[in-house]
């Protein structure tokens, strides 16, 4: 086996490496996410039973102000991080709406 053979296979075995963790931090996101919106659920189910609004800006503000602390002492650029919560958010306030209008609030 010559050199540049040796190299590209280094490499390779390097990248499935790289890869194999990855996938295991993809599976652990999807279950984490999984248990975030089962409690999501409960929380819209509450709100809708007690006259609640589905969305809480205020409580929003401040979780957002605490990922961007959380981002940067990670090392993680909190604009993403604001921007994922966002998106998780979003959604799941289109869930609270749903729960609310299936209970006819
Ligand atoms: C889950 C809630 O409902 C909404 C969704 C939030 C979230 O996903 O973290 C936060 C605030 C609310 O807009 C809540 O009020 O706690």
């Amino acid at each position: 086996m010559n050199t540049t053979q040796a190299t590209q296979d280094a490499a390779q075995s390097k990248l499935e490496e790289l890869r194999r963790s990855i996938d295991n931090i993809d599976a652990a996101l999807i279950y984490m996410l999984a248990e975030r919106f089962r409690h999501t659920q409960a929380v819209g189910k509450l709100k809708a039973t007690n006259h609640m609004p589905p969305a809480d800006p205020a409580r929003e503000a401040r979780q957002v102000a605490r990922l961007r602390q959380l981002a940067q002492s990670a090392q993680l650029d909190p604009d993403f991080a604001e921007k994922f919560l966002a998106f998780i958010i979003r959604e799941v306030i289109r869930h609270h709406e749903a729960i609310a209008a299936s209970e006819g609030r």
